[in-house]
């Protein structure tokens, strides 16, 4: 990767102070990043663990390229963390907010209450006019409500002004998504805002420049702002059930819907990205978001348009259901009223987390089905490169392993869910000298069924 920090005009241009407010996937990722392209960085949270690990660069999360990043920026001085408000809000003049926007307990609509306490607690301690830009995802609407918020908390006649900035990360590959964006969106109240913004993200269109790139910029209004972001993932999240659903009916018509995939997506009006069938989405953002856009939409009094939405949402949690009945039939048992019984199974688990490359297992569609299997009483070892450790905070009752050989020893079904390259890469041979029996699970629609078939293995895929 080219060296975001030597891009030749690091020091000929306007680089206003900046503070992320949340050091979770997305602010930790943002002041790294944005410390490595030139600017002067604080990173604010108020979990005192998290800080004290960052400040002595170590990264709390796994997200391949960013411990040597955090480590290299702390070096330079241009980084830090701390859990002091009132530093950040002496250091920087445009401060991100970027702390969680989860569901609600019970409902559907995004908890904002992190937001509003950070949002508060900063404006209380502001002493000069800056700019404040959300970049957390939240519900339409949500960027007037936190500038009443700045306007009733800060000091009286500072005219601290709120932007908006979407973002559009994807973790595991989130360091090259923030330097190398392929848009920027940002919405500005005013001229003062407007050019502040400009310089904040000088250094991203900079680095562009030098690697012979373009990174489009989309100027708004804070309303279009904040809907781009839920917009684009409702919009992949409906194609990843699109394709999931397509998986059901080719599993009845016995058809292959990776072929199917695969067809389809050399229309280019179509694409061939996100359309992997198999145990469905997850993570912190798809699932939630496009709950709390259908409960904005109809808060908003448009709830009709969105009901797809819904349906969307219930054909990837179906996946779950589903993928459990195929593990049970692989495994030679009936599915009664209540499910499966799986006693006496032993089932090789592979992949906890919500997609590969990531410690993350919010929402992780594997860790539930994982689950599920459990309470069907099967003996479920599960393992996965990097996200033991929250996977076993989270999901006590299965057992974890730290070597994929300790799981697959004598198994009854292998369950492949979760495509990490160390599981991609599988040998069917190999693995079978392992297990019990030759049955496998490939929830990640990974494998060639010919390959397994051939070393004796009963393989059953996702709609194929
Ligand atoms: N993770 C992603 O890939 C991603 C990408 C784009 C957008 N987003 C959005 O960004 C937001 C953050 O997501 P995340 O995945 O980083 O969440 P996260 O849970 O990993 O991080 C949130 C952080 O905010 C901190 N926090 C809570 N209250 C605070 C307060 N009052 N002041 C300061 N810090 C506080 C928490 O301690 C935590 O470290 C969400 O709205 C999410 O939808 C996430
Ligand atoms: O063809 C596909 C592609 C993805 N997935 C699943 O979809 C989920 C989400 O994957 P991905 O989008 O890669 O992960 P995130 O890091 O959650 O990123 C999404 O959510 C972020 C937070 O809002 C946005 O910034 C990103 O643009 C958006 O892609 C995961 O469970 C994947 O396994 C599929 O099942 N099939």
């Amino acid at each position: 990767m080219a060296n975001a920090s030597q891009s030749p005009s690091q020091n000929t241009t306007t680089r206003p102070r900046i503070s992320f407010l949340g050091c979770g996937y997305l602010g930790t990722t943002y002041a790294v990043c944005f410390a490595e392209l030139g600017y002067e960085v604080i990173g604010y949270d108020v979990d005192a663990a998290k800080i004290e690990s960052l400040n002595t660069g170590v990264l709390p999360i796994h997200e391949p390229g960013l411990p040597e990043l955090l480590k290299k920026n702390l070096e330079t001085g241009r980084l830090r963390f701390t859990t002091d408000v009132q530093s950040v809000a002496d250091f920087a003049d445009v401060h991100f907010i970027c702390v969680g926007t989860p569901q609600r307990k019970g409902e559907h609509r995004a908890d904002l209450s992190y937001i509003e306490t950070a949002v508060v607690d900063l404006s209380q301690h502001l002493s000069r006019k800056v700019l404040i830009v959300g970049k957390s995802t939240v519900p339409v609407g949500t960027a007037t409500w936190v500038q009443e918020l700045v306007d009733r908390h800060a000091p009286e006649g500072l005219g601290v002004e709120v932007g908006w900035s979407p973002e559009f990360l994807q973790e595991s590959n989130a360091m090259h998504d923030v330097l190398r964006p392929n848009r920027i969106v940002y919405a500005a109240q005013s001229e003062w805002a407007s050019q502040l913004l400009k310089d904040v993200h000088r250094g991203i269109l900079e680095l562009a420049a030098v690697e012979d790139r373009e990174v489009p910029v989309v100027e708004t209004d804070l309303a279009t702002a904040e809907l781009v972001k839920v917009a684009a993932n409702a919009f992949l999240a409906t194609k990843i059930s699109f394709i999931n659903a397509m998986a059901d009916l080719s599993e009845a018509a016995g058809a292959d819907v990776v072929d199917l995939a695969r067809a389809i997506g050399y229309d280019q009006r179509i694409g061939n990205k996100f359309l992997r069938a198999g145990i469905g989405f997850g993570g912190g953002c798809l699932p939630k978001d496009i709950r709390a856009l259908s409960a904005r939409a109809g808060e908003l009094g448009v709830g009709e348009s969105f009901r797809f939405l819904d349906e969307v949402d219930a054909v990837n949690t179906r996946r779950r259901s589903h993928t459990v009945r195929a593990v049970a039939e692989l495994a030679g048992r009936s599915s009664g009223p209540n499910g499966p019984d799986l006693s006496g199974v032993r089932i090789a688990y592979l992949g906890a987390t919500f997609k590969p490359d990531t410690d993350d297992i919010r929402d992780s569609p594997a860790l539930d089905i994982a689950r599920r299997l459990r309470s069907a009483r099967a003996d479920v070892v599960v393992y996965d490169p990097e996200g033991l450790e929250n996977a076993q905070g989270f999901a006590p009752e299965l057992s974890f392993v730290k070597t994929l050989a300790e799981a697959v020893a004598g198994a009854d079904v292998v369950c492949a869910m979760v495509p990490w390259e160390e599981f991609r890469t599988l040998d069917p041979e190999a693995l079978g000298q392992q297990v019990a029996e030759r049955r496998i699970l490939d929830g990640m629609n990974a494998f060639d069924p010919v390959q397994w078939r051939k070393h004796g293995w009963s393989y059953q895929g996702i709609g194929r």
